[in-house]
């Protein structure tokens, strides 16, 4: 288990603590280990990974949000661990991957959906690597350029200062989200996929996922599906803001964003983006630099520790 006490701006170590008695109860063999700065995370799943041999019945528990899956899961990597089946128990504030999966964001009741699970199954994650680099970064939700990436910015920024995150519901994230619609600026995307090659000359807002939802329980995918090979790329192109209000409505009432004339919709298991700015960039929540984006992304599978419940 590598859990993140600091998850949902420290929430998570009671949350932990609740966990604990339950595993105790049900006399489940395991080892804790706590992260205890962010990028601990990579570092305490590679190590496991590279002590522990391929044949060896273990499974690698990430409790904490989507940023502490996402560290867990890259540590894996880094360590040989791609076959050791990874878990996860929600006890973040966005818990994006445990909504796109049918998990019960509720900690307790997702235990025991844990403990019910017989064997590994196979699921998609994407893979990202920028043509500057030879970095392989793997992500379980999504990774985003432009607009939702800079309102991850603030937000992460905003934690740092208070420690309080952003929800969905708060006004604070509401605040976030308007301040940041007007700071953020268009910009020159390419796309190409196997299929197609598409210029947009005024991208606003560029996310290529693997589940349906972004931003703590947004669904900016309705149709994403962890089993199929292929990554979404949803496009929006730049707006006025009474459309972008009513475009966010239907994201979260209808799904008839996809519909909308300054939507566009991708779906394929080879993609290559390249923005003609510096932009911001997220990953599951997380902060990528600032920069050009000039990437590739791709699908993979990989072992979860997870109670299959069809998309
Ligand atoms: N001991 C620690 N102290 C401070 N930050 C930590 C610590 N351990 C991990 N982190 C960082 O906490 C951050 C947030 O974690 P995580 O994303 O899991 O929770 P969350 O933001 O509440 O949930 P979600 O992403 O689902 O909204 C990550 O960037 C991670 O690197």
């Amino acid at each position: 288990m590598i859990v993140n006490p600091f998850a949902d701006a420290g929430q998570a170590k009671k949350i932990w603590q609740k966990i604990e008695v339950q595993l105790k109860e049900e006399k489940v063999n395991y080892r804790v280990e706590m992260t205890d700065h962010p990028g601990n995370g990579v570092q305490l799943a590679r190590d496991f990974a590279l002590h522990h041999k391929l044949g060896e019945k273990w499974v690698v528990v990430a409790v904490g949000g989507d940023g502490t899956l996402h560290e867990v899961l890259n540590g894996l990597h880094l360590g040989g661990g791609d076959q050791i089946p990874l878990g996860y128990l929600p006890a973040g504030s966005g818990d994006d991957f445990a909504r796109g999966i049918k998990m019960p964001t509720q900690p307790l009741a997702a235990v025991k959906q844990f403990l019910e699970v017989q064997h590994a199954i196979s699921l998609d994650v994407g893979v990202y690597k920028n043509r500057m680099d030879s970095h392989e970064t793997f992500f379980t939700n999504n990774v985003g350029i432009g607009f939702d990436a800079s309102v991850v910015h603030a937000a992460n920024a905003g934690q740092k200062d208070n420690l309080k995150k952003y929800h969905l519901q708060s006004n604070a994230y509401v605040a976030s989200l308007i301040k940041t619609f007007f700071r953020q600026k268009p910009f020159g995307l390419s796309v190409k996929t196997n299929e197609t090659e598409q210029k947009f000359s005024r991208a606003f807002l560029v996310t290529t996922t693997n589940i349906k939802y972004f931003g703590g329980g947004v669904p900016i995918m309705p149709l994403a599906d962890l089993h199929d090979g292929k990554l979404d790329l949803v496009v929006v192109e730049q707006l006025g803001a009474p459309r972008f209000i009513r475009l966010f409505i239907q994201m979260l009432t209808t799904g008839n964003h996809l519909k909308s004339r300054v939507v566009h919709h991708f779906r394929t298991s080879q993609l290559h983006l390249e923005t003609t700015l510096p932009e911001n960039g997220q990953v599951n929540g997380e902060n990528i630099q600032k920069q050009k984006f000039n990437i590739d992304f791709w699908v993979t599978q990989r072992p979860f520790w997870i109670k299959d419940v069809a998309q």
